[in-house]
């Protein structure tokens, strides 16, 4: 057995039955094992051996009544997985599949997405088995309320700073930042995503979906080519998808596909603005589901299936983990899909992956690709520390650098290691290098 196998072996037998953690955490270390080799360093101070496991990981009960006067109960959790470049930062997740072992995948992907954002920001993650569908507004007040209750003795703008995540938005992020406030009698930046009202950044809704789209212009631009004219699938109807598609429409692609838990809808004139305001008002107000696009615009809908049977030319995971299996990784490249940029965190199987990169099409994975909106967070970070607010220009010129500076960083960390353009390689590499080295000069902690 390799010295990456037994360490991998040892993470399975410590963390039973948790299969996203195990997936995570398998495609790094793989990445890694031309590092440890040109590195004994990292060997000597365990450091893969340390990093796979998380600094703190807590969970809580989390009572609240719901509107009939019924008490209900769920488990809250926070994950604090690394703070060797900044304090814990990554969202909070709601909904009913959240457990342990779904937020320490995420939390550890975050570890290497927020290195690579060139940001002071370590890697956390959080959330709850509470399902926000059919809740009304104020049943989801007394859970954030509840919920943060407990979660306020764990976090602080200089320890962990959570944000959003699937089922956690503006509506959320407001009720919870209210509730700690309350608490602590303080008004500080312990969250990100907030209104833009009190605290909140320009551009951070935004900003998962745009970055997702620079990065992949990157990506495209190592091949001279643009998205003009190019036929997009994008999943998902939430946050990341709803702004995938608007820089896309802007920068003159037609998206054909968007969907929800329950199918997706093809609308092969595309999902132009006007369309795409229909969707941001249904997902974001009226909470309905995406089946409502193909009524109203009499197009087609596909209950209980996947985009990715579509032909297109790129494509957009922008829903969850494990949405994108090998055999939809087959047909998006059988079709001629030339590139696949992950707004959703690994939304796609390894052997997908494997075929993705076997068939050189240009893939970017989600930790590279989707790093924009923490990179944002962070900037939300900086104005309130700052006490000021930069404009919208401002804001989105430093995303669009940030983006290209992961691309590059990426890049050249997979030329480095023998195998030019290969992302995945080059973003956990990239990623990796910075805290490996903050934990050795930070000594055994
Ligand atoms: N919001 C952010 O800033 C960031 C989000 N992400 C990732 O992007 C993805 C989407 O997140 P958001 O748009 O923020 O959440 P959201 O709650 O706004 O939207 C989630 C979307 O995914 C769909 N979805 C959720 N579970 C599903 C399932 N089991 N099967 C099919 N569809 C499902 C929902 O119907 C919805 O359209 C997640 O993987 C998240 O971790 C990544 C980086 C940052
Ligand atoms: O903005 C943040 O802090 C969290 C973003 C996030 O959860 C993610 O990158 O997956």
């Amino acid at each position: 057995m390799t010295y990456i196998q037994e360490i991998l072996e040892t993470v399975k037998r410590k963390n039973p039955g948790e299969l996203e953690f195990h997936q995570a955490v398998q495609e790094v270390l793989e990445s890694l094992e031309p590092v440890i080799e040109k590195h004994p360093e990292y060997k000597k101070a365990k450091i893969l051996e340390r990093i796979v496991e998380p600094e703190r990981a807590i969970t809580f009960r989390v009572a609240w009544m719901d509107d009939k006067g019924e008490v209900q109960v769920n488990r809250g959790y926070r994950v604090q997985f690394n703070s060797a470049i900044g304090p814990y930062k990554g969202g909070l997740r709601f909904h009913p599949s959240v457990n342990f072992g779904v937020l320490k995948f995420l939390a550890f992907e975050q570890i290497f997405k927020n290195s690579l954002t060139t940001l002071p920001i370590g890697g956390g993650k959080g959330g709850s088995d509470f399902d926000p569908k059919g809740k009304s507004d104020a049943e989801i007040m007394r859970f954030c309320q509840s919920f943060m209750t407990e979660l306020s003795k764990y976090i602080g703008p200089d320890t962990d700073v959570p944000a959003g995540d699937i089922g956690v938005g503006a509506r959320e992020i407001g009720y919870l930042f209210g509730q700690y406030k309350r608490l602590k009698n303080e008004y500080t930046g312990v969250l990100t995503g907030k209104g833009l009202k009190w605290g909140g950044s320009l551009i951070r809704p935004e900003a998962t979906g745009y970055g997702c789209v620079y990065f992949a212009q990157e990506m495209l631009a190592t091949r001279y080519e643009t998205f003009e004219g190019k036929i997009c699938v994008v999943s998902g109807s939430g946050n990341v998808a709803q702004y995938t598609v608007e820089k896309l429409n802007e920068l003159g692609a037609k998206v054909v596909t968007l969907s929800d838990s329950n199918g997706y809808i093809y609308d092969p004139e595309g999902i132009g603005p006007e369309k795409l305001e229909f969707v941001k008002e249904l997902k974001n107000v009226r909470r309905g589901r995406i089946s409502e696009y193909a009524e109203k615009y009499g197009v087609g809908y596909f209950e209980g299936q996947k985009p990715w049977n579509v032909k297109c030319d790129c494509a957009f995971p922008s829903a969850t983990q494990n949405e994108l299996g090998s055999e939809d990784a087959q047909a998006l490249v059988n079709n001629g899909c030339m590139l696949v940029s992950e707004g959703a965190n690994m939304p796609t199987v390894p052997e997908g992956v494997d075929i993705f990169l076997n068939a050189k099409i240009l893939y970017g994975p989600g930790k590279a690709a989707n790093a924009g909106g923490v990179a944002t967070s962070a900037l939300e970070m900086s104005q309130n520390s700052m006490r000021l607010s930069w404009t919208r220009e401002e804001v989105d010129e430093k995303l669009k650098q940030i983006m290209k500076s992961i691309h590059k960083s990426a890049y050249e960390a997979s030329k480095e290691y023998g195998h030019p353009g290969n992302y995945v390689l080059g973003a956990n590499i990239a990623g990796f290098k910075k805290v490996a080295d903050a934990m050795i000069e930070q000594g055994l902690i």
